[in-house]
């Protein structure tokens, strides 16, 4: 019987419809284009000290002799100075280390040349058209040097969404969380929620084949069950985290509110260190929501500047009011901003009643917006004085005129950034993006269908279609449309 059971987990662990290679060939299809080879300057665009270029495909060896002459090719990984010339003219281009990576130690899998020349635009573009001249070579395409590594095995679908993510992470924490996943920890672990699935398949089917068999071990279906079950817990769990990781790479919405003069626009100056707002005495100077992207203590955010809360006034400053308050629902975080020099007047009790307080408590659903109270202008308290008031919710004391208060403002953001967006230094991996959340979800609600199965084929089903979600989400069986969306956002070189 245990032969049977074990031919059984290795028919499912290779896929019983459609036998399917187990090799880590993530696509399938190859990529297109593959064999020509390809070169693309890799390092930024424009004048820098040194320039890279590479190359791709099987004439790499031939280019980088080409290029060389009459010198060979330089032992594989270690670089070599080299006089570069035109192959047609034989004119002189550069003085460049070049480096040969034989394939399949490579980057890409194939035979790959690295030309590290220096940055001025007429030496990269001597070296770029002497390579174009090479017969067999073309031109790279946005992520193509990627795609061949990822056709080749190299990098799977979310390692390469990780290096994506890298090459455009803009703050500490972006690019912590882009390591995290070029390191393929999130591979990682839909590999083994598929092997738990594939488990719990072998389980069915061999209850499906040998279900009347006395020698079928005792209790397969019950231990599909458990296994299925603590999945469940495990998805959920990494669901309810995935709006974290989405902030992580697009930035939490962080809104300044407080009533008009409190300070609020010079705050948004302060944090982002360029005048985007208007500063002036003139309460209700600031009319319309203004977004600027920053990086707040680490952590990518949208800051918005928002309307002075008022009553009473025209028209196009109520616009400007409703306009805020819409903005404030939509908060991940809000800074409310309160003159502390005014706390008493009439538009900061109606602020602290109508926004701060509320934000502190439970709403029905159990959430609670995240809110942090800044009393502004403490310059203006009298040295050694009283506290402003001992009735204000917890607060930090600030002035965006010294600066005072800043370091600890700043602080307060990391820790309250932090929960909104999820720590990438700690914490499970997160889920960067709308696929990956697509992919967890519907494997959660074939899960589901499982569950309420009443027949052991649609069962069995179930689990196939949950486990083809897993697959998918690292690029396992992956569609080219899929594919075409993820690559695009590289850039050439890449
Ligand atoms: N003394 C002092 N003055 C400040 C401080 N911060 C801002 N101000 C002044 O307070 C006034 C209002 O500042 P704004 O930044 O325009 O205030 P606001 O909340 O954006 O105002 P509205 O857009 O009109 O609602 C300006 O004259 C600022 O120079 C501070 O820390 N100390
Ligand atoms: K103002
Ligand atoms: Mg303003």
């Amino acid at each position: 019987m245990w032969r049977g059971l074990w031919t059984l987990v290795t028919r499912a662990a290779h896929g019983p419809r459609s036998p399917r290679s187990c090799m880590r060939q993530a696509s399938g299809a190859p990529a297109p284009g593959s064999g020509a080879t390809i070169f693309a300057l890799s390092s930024g665009q424009g004048r820098c000290g040194i320039a890279v270029i590479r190359t791709s495909g099987p004439a790499s060896g031939h280019a980088l002799r080409s290029l060389t002459a009459p010198r060979d090719v330089p032992p594989p990984r270690s670089a070599c100075l080299r006089l570069l010339s035109d192959p047609r003219t034989g004119e002189p281009l550069d003085r460049a280390l070049v480096l040969w990576f034989p394939g399949p130690q490579s980057f890409t899998g194939e035979d790959c040349a690295e030309f590290h020349v220096h940055g001025g635009p007429a030496v990269v573009s001597g070296v770029l058209q002497a390579l174009g001249s090479v017969p067999g070579l073309r031109p790279a395409e946005a992520g193509e040097f990627t795609r061949r590594a990822f056709a080749h095995g190299k990098l799977s679908l979310t390692e390469v969404e990780g290096l994506a993510d890298l090459i455009h992470a803009e703050t500490e924490a972006q690019r912590r969380q882009a390591l995290r996943q070029l390191d393929g920890e999130l591979g990682h672990l839909c590999r083994s929620w598929a092997e738990t699935l594939t488990k719990a398949l072998a389980h069915v089917e061999a209850y499906i084949d040998f279900g009347e068999d006395d020698n079928l071990e005792e209790g397969v279906l019950e231990r599909a069950d458990s296994e299925v079950r603590e999945l469940e817990v495990a998805l959920g769990a990494h669901l309810r985290d995935a709006r974290r990781g989405q902030r992580l790479r697009s930035g939490a919405h962080v809104v300044v509110a407080g009533p008009p003069n409190a300070g609020k626009s010079s705050l948004v100056n302060l944090l982002s260190r360029k005048p985007v707002s208007i500063v002036s005495p003139e309460p209700g100077t600031t009319r319309d929501v203004l977004e600027t992207p920053v990086d707040l203590a680490g952590f990518p955010a949208l800051l918005s500047d928002t309307a002075g809360l008022r009553e009473g006034v025209g028209p196009v400053e109520q616009e400007g009011v409703r306009r805020a308050r819409e903005r404030l629902e939509q908060a991940d975080l809000i800074l409310a901003v309160l003159d502390a020099s005014d706390l008493a007047s009439p538009y900061s009790c109606n602020f602290l009643d109508t926004v701060v307080t509320p934000a502190g408590a439970q709403s029905p659903n159990g959430s609670s917006q995240r809110l942090l109270l800044v009393l502004n202008k403490s310059d203006l308290l009298l040295p050694g004085g009283p506290e402003p008031s001992p009735d204000v919710p917890p607060h930090l004391l600030l002035s965006c005129l010294t600066g005072e208060g800043l370091d600890g403002l700043l602080e307060a953001l990391r820790k309250e950034l932090a929960e909104v967006c999820g720590d990438p230094a700690t914490g499970p991996p997160l889920l960067t993006r709308a696929r990956h959340q697509h992919h967890l979800q519907s494997c959660l609600d074939a899960l589901g269908l499982y569950k309420q199965a009443k027949d052991l084929a649609l069962a069995a089903e179930a689990l196939r279609v949950a486990r083809g979600h897993l697959t998918r989400l690292t690029g396992g069986g992956g569609t080219e449309e899929i594919l075409d969306l993820i690559f695009r956002d590289f850039c050439v070189g890449k």
